[in-house]
């Protein structure tokens, strides 16, 4: 078994104008919940993209569960990165028997599944509501069921946090670190660093398309650990940036 679940070297992968990932390395445990945190624009969401194929990295290299992207056990993996997927006709139960089935799941285990699923985001009231009528916070609850219900050994999450209300703050919660402490490894994106406090065993923060620090998820006050880092990296590259104009 591989010594990290997710892995990533050296990713590099810049749009028109300069901005995106600069050369990124990352590993995640089986067991660990890492968090990823920066600003606005710092090139998170372009990261988990690139660690899950859905964008080609000019250079460097992932590795999930051990092997390269091209040979991953799709099934083995649960993510939910930009929008939350859902055919719209489909009602929420209808939609998570379909993704338990692309994950793999042998139809006689479905049903069962899908139930406590929903049981577990609360989406009792609404599983034979259709997609299409949901409000966002249920379309997310909808999309996270979706990327957690067939227990995943990697989690990769974007924002998960967005949209919801506070309750489904504490479920998110709880089903990540039920998942974490059954073995998963999770990487997640968040702005929400007192949330990413609680459940974060590593909390990286990426600033500008790179790695620049790590905070400590027991640490006193999180927030100015956070913005300290980021002012510092970002006044020691206006002043590299000078010298180079000099
Ligand atoms: N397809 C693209 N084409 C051009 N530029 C892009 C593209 N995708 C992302 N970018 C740029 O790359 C940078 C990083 O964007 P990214 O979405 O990864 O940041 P982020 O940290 O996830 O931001 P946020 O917290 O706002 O979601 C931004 O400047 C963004 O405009």
């Amino acid at each position: 078994m591989a010594e990290y679940a997710i892995e990533a070297e050296g990713l590099i992968r810049t749009f028109t104008g300069g901005a995106g990932v600069k050369g990124v390395g990352l590993h995640v445990g089986p067991g660990e919940i890492h968090a990823l945190v920066g600003l606005n624009g710092a090139g998170k969401s372009t990261l988990l993209r690139l660690m899950l194929g859905m964008l080609a990295p000019t250079a460097g290299s992932v590795r999930i569960a051990g092997r390269p992207l091209a040979q991953t056990d799709w099934s083995a993996v649960g993510h939910l990165v930009e929008y939350p997927l859902a055919y719209g006709e489909l009602t929420c139960r209808q939609n998570l028997s379909l993704s338990a089935r692309l994950h793999g799941v042998p139809a006689h285990r479905v049903d069962e599944m899908v139930s406590a699923v929903i049981a577990e985001l609360r989406l009792t009231e609404y599983s034979d509501r259709r997609a299409g009528k949901l409000s966002l916070g249920n379309r997310q609850r909808l999309g996270l069921a979706s990327a957690l219900q067939h227990r995943p050994s990697v989690i990769i999450l974007d924002e998960p946090t967005n949209a919801l209300d506070p309750s489904g703050v504490i479920l998110l919660r709880q089903a990540l670190l039920a998942r974490a402490a059954a073995g998963a490894a999770v990487l997640v994106s968040s702005h929400h660093l007192d949330e990413v406090a609680r459940i974060a065993n590593t909390i990286t923060v990426v600033n500008s398309g790179r790695i620049i620090g790590a905070l400590d998820p027991h640490g006193t006050d999180i927030e100015r650990s956070f913005f300290d880092l980021v002012l510092a990296d970002d006044e020691a590259t206006a002043a590299a940036a000078e010298v180079a104009t000099r």
